[in-house]
């Protein structure tokens, strides 16, 4: 995986360095010839300005403003310089790591191991115990250890650190340029036991403090020789632990620790004085250490250049103590991640990613803190996948496998940090309850890029600004080193200690070595390091781009200089103590950074686009955002498709519902058309038929031939042909004369023409009978067609109507024009069997005139009733429904003799009366049908 490594080794840069890496500001020079008052001046300290105080001046009472450290010593609110903060600078506001949620605890351990929960497990309580009590009473007696008591006291508290306005600028402390940053942005709380700016104890943090050293020419000045071979790369600290235990006077005595001049003495065989960059003596709290060791280089790395912090010492001397600390006294990683998201959101003009990783070195193997228990096949915990280092031109050396997590904010980012302290392998040795039994590495890799080209850009920083598009990504290697240690009883304990020291062994002889490699020229550097061990531990590998001068390094050393316990106890840490001062003093003198900034990667195609995860991302991110667009298109797209089809299918469905409906339509048309034609021109003959006798009046139905064969043979098609329509009607409009004066021969023979041409009414009559025959069969003809229509129409409705039922509660036109139509229909039914009705009391009207006239006309005759043949007709069927006239009694054997209507008195007004219902009738249906014909295209259409 890509990130995994230490600060890499130089890479061709896209975009070449924007000059000589300024050096990490120096506290002091080394040199020993410089005398302490002129280092003061020249390159004050933090460790100068803060050692302004003497704690024996300082008295110890709890401030109610300050609860958060009892081991910090506390101020008298006189000593506040508050008040003297010059105009223009604001107090700053700080914030408390303690505010950050609590890690969660490891279940599977008994014991935490990150000191960021130390507050909450019996260890930590102890520490926290144990450094309050200290506080409490070694704080007066801080200067019994210290041979020289401090005289300065300038700024007032030491926790106030060179913040103060009195305290002269500092190159390292960052005051030179110190900017009050208005922290209401910050979304961090600043609880009670913030670290806030009071004088009281307080100590002061980049987190909430920008400073824009940047004065590169400053540096240079103030600091020579350092800028030139690149020393104020590397800053070497010394911190002494607060003694437990039993004290050994003569040995405290023999020690004498100063760090005003950042120096320690000993008085002691192979005594001598060594002199570092800081030297934290027993009352100093981690935020200071944090501060005079780490922040700078913690706030290079945001700009751009590799830094490694990596705390060496003896097992129990506070390796982990100042690296993790506990939760009323962050160490050097909590305040780190704190400055990290704290210069992030200063820097609103540039966009940051920061990835993390955790390992440990373990008996000589690399273990991935952060990746989590591994599970076997059978369950059981199995062993991690080897994880190795490697190396290539672009990364440098890096381990992996190794997870990486994303972090985007300080307590994530401190959580991930807890798990992996949990997870790192901790024991119980005769020096330390809880002994690191690894060197562990916390990596946290960052990938910033400038947000936008535009004037924040070009406004900030020079030193920090990115070329436009570049990717620069840069890493912060916080190391705590296993101490080094005496054998050990336990097996176990030996094996580990012997790795430990073997690695640390390795580490002092590369460190050693460096001086001779030093001497080297650039040429034959570049013919590699072969002859400096770094393969020998993999601890030296993993530091080997730091201890090669590609990262700007800041080295604690930790030292106990009481002697708990034996006096071969009291020996045997004076041993250690020394080691660890020539250690350091090596470190200082041989470790030579020509850190630069790292490359910036120009797209995932650049050289460092491997690594650039920020532009991996960017890319990823346009991608998807790409992809989410087609997305978009095409799902749009697709609605629209399916819009439109289902728009088709329906249009489809309704055009074949049209169709049907207009099928419908047009056979009901057709079939009403049909009726209706046959009615037309049954009601035009009438008509004719009436006007024809007006035309041929008296002698009008003699050119009318009854079609006797028709009449006689065809009874039951008793259809009215025009001239026997005509003729039936003209008969009807005889005049009386003409049945008064009957001219035609009586006999058989002449019977038929005599019915035909001058049957008068008789005849007439007959005819007349055939016709309403003819036009009730036409009736029903038509009610039965009507019926058809009925029922097919309210088929057709009624599926209809189950279709739509559902969406149409409320009735549709087309439904209410169904339901017109089919009322029309049976309105129009009832009037046709009402007319039925008519025709059947006009055909019984006309059966009872025929019969009157018969009567008399048989009476006219031969005087006797019955001596012509008389015929009865009997009805058959109900009334109402079709008639059929049938002949009954004496009938011709060869065809049926006509039907004569009875000549009465009362036969012209029956005659008149039937044909003015006929004239009625007609009248009536003619209207009707008139009005259909123009209301039905309408109503069908609906
Ligand atoms: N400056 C200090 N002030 C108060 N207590 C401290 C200080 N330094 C160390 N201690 C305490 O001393 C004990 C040992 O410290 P720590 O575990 O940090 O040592 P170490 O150097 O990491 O040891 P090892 O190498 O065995 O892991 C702890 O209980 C710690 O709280």
């Amino acid at each position: 995986m890509s990130g995994n490594t230490l600060p890499r080794p130089s890479r061709p840069s896209i975009a070449p360095p924007t000059g000589p890496l300024p050096s990490l500001p120096v506290a002091k020079s080394r040199s020993s010839n410089i005398s302490p008052a002129s280092r003061g001046s020249l390159l004050p300290s933090p460790a100068t300005a803060n050692r302004a105080v003497s704690s024996s001046a300082l008295p110890t009472r709890a401030s109610p403003r300050h609860t958060n450290s009892p081991s910090v010593p506390t101020l008298p609110p006189d000593d506040s310089p508050a008040g003297a903060l010059p105009p223009g600078k604001s107090l700053r506001k700080t914030v408390s790591i303690g505010a950050f949620p609590q890690p969660p605890r490891h279940g599977g351990r008994t014991a935490p191991g990150s000191p960021l929960s130390a507050s909450l497990t019996p260890n930590g309580e102890t520490t926290d115990r144990r450094l309050s009590s200290v506080s409490k009473t070694s704080v007066p007696s801080r200067n019994s250890s210290l041979k020289k008591p401090r005289t300065s006291n300038i700024g007032g508290a030491r926790g106030l650190l060179s913040r103060s306005p009195l305290s002269p600028p500092s190159l390292l402390n960052g005051s030179a340029d110190s900017v009050a940053v208005d922290t209401a942005h910050l979304s961090l709380p600043s609880p009670p036991q913030s670290r806030n700016s009071s004088p009281q104890g307080s100590y002061a943090t980049s987190a909430t403090t920008f400073e824009d050293i940047g004065d590169d020419d400053a540096r240079g000045r103030s600091d020579d020789k350092g800028h030139k071979d690149g020393k104020g790369n590397v800053i070497v600290s010394v911190r002494v632990r607060p003694d437990i235990g039993v004290k050994d006077s003569k040995t405290e005595q023999e020690w004498e620790v100063d760090n005003k001049h950042a120096s320690i003495s000993y008085k002691g065989r192979e005594g001598g004085e060594y002199s570092y960059d800081n030297v934290f003596d027993t009352q100093d709290n981690n935020a200071r250490v944090y501060d005079s060791a780490a922040k700078r280089l913690v706030r290079r790395v945001m700009e751009g250049y590799h830094g490694t912090v990596f705390a060496y010492g003896m097992t129990g001397t506070g390796k982990t103590f100042s690296m993790q600390g506990t939760a009323t006294n962050p160490g050097v990683i909590p305040l780190a991640i704190t400055d990290i998201f704290s210069y992030i959101r200063e820097t609103p003009h540039r966009e940051f990613l920061l990835r993390v990783s955790y390992l440990e070195i373990y008996n000589e193997r690399i273990h991935d803190l952060l990746a989590g228990p591994v599970v076997g096949m059978n369950g059981q915990p199995g062993p991690q996948e080897e994880i190795k280092l490697r190396e290539d031109s672009k990364r440098g050396v890096y381990a992996t496998p190794l997870k990486e997590e994303i972090v985007q904010s300080p307590t994530q980012l401190l959580r991930v940090i807890a798990r992996g302290d949990n997870a790192r392998r901790v024991a119980g040795t005769q020096f330390n309850a809880r002994s690191s039994r690894s060197h562990a590495v916390v990596q946290i890799v960052v990938e910033s890029r400038e947000r936008a080209p535009g004037p924040a850009a070009s406004s900030s920083n020079k030193r920090s600004a990115i070329i436009p598009g570049g990717v620069r990504v840069s890493t912060l290697s916080l190391i705590d080193l296993a101490g080094s240690e005496k054998a050990a009883d336990n097996k176990e304990r030996r094996t580990e200690g012997s790795h430990i020291n073997k690695s640390l062994l390795t580490l002092g002889t590369v460190i050693g070595r460096l001086a001779s490699d030093k001497e080297k020229s650039e040429k034959e550097k570049g013919k590699g390091d072969k002859h400096l061990p770094y393969r020998d531990s993999k601890l030296t590998r993993l530091l080997q781009p730091a201890l090669s001068g590609n990262s700007l390094v800041s080295i604690l050393c930790t030292i106990q200089i009481g002697a708990s316990g034996s006096v071969a106890a009291a020996i045997s840490h004076t041993g250690e103590t020394l080691n660890t001062l020539k250690f350091a003093s090596r470190a200082k003198n041989n470790i030579v950074s020509h850190a630069k900034k790292a490359d910036e990667s120009m797209g995932a195609g650049g050289d460092a686009g491997s690594r650039a995860l920020l532009d991996r991302y960017r890319l990823e991110i346009q991608e998807l955002k790409k992809q989410l667009e087609e997305g978009k298109t095409k799902e749009t797209k697709e609605e629209e498709e399916e819009e439109f089809k289902r728009d088709l299918e329906q249009e489809k469905a309704r055009e074949l519902e049209d169709k049907q409906r207009h099928e419908e339509q047009m056979l009901e048309m057709q079939l009403a058309r049909t009726a209706l034609k046959e009615r037309i021109e049954h009601l035009n003959r009438l008509i004719l038929s009436s006007k024809s006798l007006g035309v041929n009046n008296g002698r009008s139905f003699s050119s009318m031939s009854f079609q006797r064969g028709s009449v006689i043979g065809n009874h039951v098609d008793m259809r009215p042909s025009s001239v026997r329509s005509s003729a039936s009607h003209a008969t009807l409009e005889v005049p009386g004369q003409n049945h008064a004066q009957p001219s035609m021969p009586m006999d058989g023979s002449e019977e038929d023409d005599s019915v035909g041409e001058n049957g008068d009414g008789i005849a007439s009559q007959t005819v007349q009978i055939q016709a309403l025959q003819a036009d009730l069969a036409d009736k029903n003809r038509y009610i039965t067609t009507l019926e058809k229509r009925l029922l097919h129409a309210r088929r057709s409705s009624h599926s209809r109507v189950s279709m739509t039922l559902s969406h149409k509660l409320g009735g549709s036109s087309e439904d209410g024009g169904l339901i017109a139509t089919i009322a029309e229909k049976d309105t129009e039914i009832t009037n046709l069997r009402a007319q039925l009705e008519d025709k059947e009391r006009m055909i019984a009207a006309l059966t009872s005139a025929r019969k009157k006239n018969d009567n008399a006309h048989e009476m006219g005759s031969d005087g006797s009733p019955g001596s012509r043949r008389t015929s009865s007709y009997q009805r058959s069927g109900s009334e109402g429904s079709s008639v059929n006239l049938v002949a009954k009694g004496p009938t011709s054997p060869t065809s049926p003799k006509p039907f004569l209507p009875p000549p009465t008195t009362n036969t012209g007004k029956n005659i008149e009366e039937m044909t003015r219902m006929l004239d009625e009738m007609i009248t009536g249906r003619v209207e009707k049908t008139a009005r259909r014909s123009s209301l039905m295209p309408v109503t069908e259409g609906q």
